[in-house]
């Protein structure tokens, strides 16, 4: 743990084994630390904010340091990213991927470090000037999630430096190794002690205090909706800020006019992709009628040819499942889709080959039959599921598509651009992406619509919901108003 500027031991001693997902080997031991580590890293953030050096440094100089961070992440990129496919299974050319858009998201926020000078507004009060400026929010608790560690950890770190925050992060107890890694690139690359904290330990114990802790003013939490309550309900005791990016059930709409071969491959890219452990999945694909079994067939027989492995042979083209009791989660989801009534045509099991036996791997999986009222339909399972339903025009594609709880994302596939544009109109989800899935990029904002979040990541937003606002009004000739005589 990193706190104050300096690396710890827990106080309890405790330690946790961070284990390969792919072969269940033993890859690092981690200290295990409690609400009490976490209490002092939130002191230490709280006594380096209020002090004021670094909410204060001139912009420009705090920019400067976040992009060097976004450096040393591209000079130790390789290392990073054999640490993150150790750590979640995925394969290391995902890994090199995520690690460079880590290293642009520090880029893009360092940027706009000082972009934001305030703004004069017009006053209606003769004499007088109005203006509004932005200002750090002060100590920031931050907790990330096991799919994507880092780069969901860099969504948080950049922003709240780049705009003067101090903060703790708390990553997800199970894939620690990259955050930590990025703390000791954050040191060398001169940010201040006391400025950014590192606690590592379980959600209830560090999570939990950084959520109910008065001296904590912002949550930024990345995690599942039910987590996502209980640090609301905590963070109610003090009224601090909350920005929270939760699950999804996405929809994946095509349209019979679409591209057959681009729709095909892009969505078994966009339910597959990382074994299905993606917020944004396209795990619901809606299809129109008239393709439906054309569509299916095909998607089927390349399902059927996905390579699962270790993350680190170039063929693999997916890892495993994060951990034994995820695993049995999506389990348990396939049995209840079966029960349900939907008809499992490929998937459905944990593959044969002896090689993958150690590992936590599942078969992609399709189901057809599919009906808005089933629960494989409805809840995120997270993994390598598919749920398919038809429609028949596309008012009925936009019905299904809200047709629940989430609004992260959503896809539509088509070449009639007035269909797609009416689609992506009434989607009730933070991103649409049209003839195409997953692309994401520092400069757009993320975030969910309904139960998939509060607030946004990313773009100009991101950075934003690491300031409070505050008017600034000056009075050019007081002068006594006589009102109270
Ligand atoms: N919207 C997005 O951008 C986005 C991105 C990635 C993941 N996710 C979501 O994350 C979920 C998967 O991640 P997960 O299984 O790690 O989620 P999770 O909610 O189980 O855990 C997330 C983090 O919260 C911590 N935590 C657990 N209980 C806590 C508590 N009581 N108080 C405070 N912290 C606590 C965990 O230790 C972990 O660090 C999925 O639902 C996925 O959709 C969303
Ligand atoms: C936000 N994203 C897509 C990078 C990861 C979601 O799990």
């Amino acid at each position: 743990m990193y706190i104050n500027g300096e690396w710890l031991h827990a106080k309890s001693e405790k330690t946790r084994e961070i284990i390969n997902p792919f072969n269940q080997e033993v890859i690092a031991t981690a200290v295990e630390g409690n609400a009490e580590d976490a209490k002092t890293a939130i002191q230490a953030a709280r006594v380096a904010f209020d002090e004021g050096s670094w909410s204060t440094m001139p912009a420009s100089e705090r920019g400067a340091i976040v992009n060097k961070i976004g450096s040393l992440i591209e000079r130790d990129l390789e290392e990073l990213a054999e640490l993150e496919t150790l750590d979640t299974g995925k394969t290391v050319q995902e890994s090199r991927e995520d690690m460079a858009d880590i290293a642009n998201v520090f880029f893009y926020f360092a940027g706009l470090a000082d972009k934001d000078g305030g703004e004069v507004i017009a006053s209606p009060i003769p004499n007088s000037e109005s203006k509004v400026v932005r200002e750090p929010v002060g100590v920031c608790g931050q907790i990330t999630p096991w799919n994507y560690p880092l780069l969901q950890a860099a969504w948080k770190l950049a922003p709240a430096l780049a705009s003067g925050n101090t903060l703790v992060m708390k990553p997800s107890e199970i894939t620690p190794l990259t955050t930590v890694k990025v703390f000791e690139l954050m040191e060398e690359a001169g940010v201040p002690k006391g400025v950014a904290n590192l606690v590592l330990g379980a959600g209830k114990s560090v999570g939990a205090e950084l959520a109910s802790n008065h001296d904590v003013d912002l949550i930024s939490f990345t995690g599942g909706i039910e987590t996502g309550k209980t640090i609301m309900q905590a963070a109610s005791d003090n009224m601090k800020k909350i920005a929270f990016e939760l699950g999804g059930k996405n929809p994946n709409i095509v349209f019979a006019d679409a591209d057959f071969e681009t729709a095909v491959d892009q969505a078994l890219n966009a339910v597959f992709f990382h074994a299905g452990q993606v917020c944004s999945a396209g795990a619901r694909l809606l299809i129109e009628e008239s393709i439906h079994d054309e569509f299916v067939e095909e998607l089927v027989e390349r399902t059927k040819r996905i390579k699962l492995g270790n993350g680190f042979d170039e063929d693999t083209q997916s890892g495993p499942m994060i951990s034994a009791e995820h695993r049995a989660k999506v389990e348990s989801y396939v049995e209840i889709g079966k029960n349900e009534g939907a008809k499992l045509v490929v998937g459905g099991k944990r593959p044969d080959d002896p090689e993958l036996q150690n590992g936590f791997f599942y078969l992609p999986t399709i189901f057809t039959n599919c009906t808005s009222d089933m629960r494989i339909v409805q809840e995120e399972v997270f993994g390598p599921v598919l749920t398919v339903e038809t429609f028949q025009t596309k008012e009925e594609a936009v019905q299904l598509a809200n047709d629940t709880i989430y609004g992260l994302a959503g896809a539509v596939w088509t070449q009639d651009l007035s269909k797609a544009e009416f689609v992506a109109a009434r989607l009730r989800m933070g991103t649409v992406w049209i003839n195409d899935f997953h692309p994401y990029f520092a400069q757009a904002p993320w975030g969910g619509y309904k139960q998939s979040g509060i607030g946004r990541e990313l773009g100009r937003e991101g950075m934003e919901e690491y300031t409070e606002l505050k008017h600034i009004f000056r009075n050019k000739q007081p002068e006594p108003i006589k009102w109270f005589k």
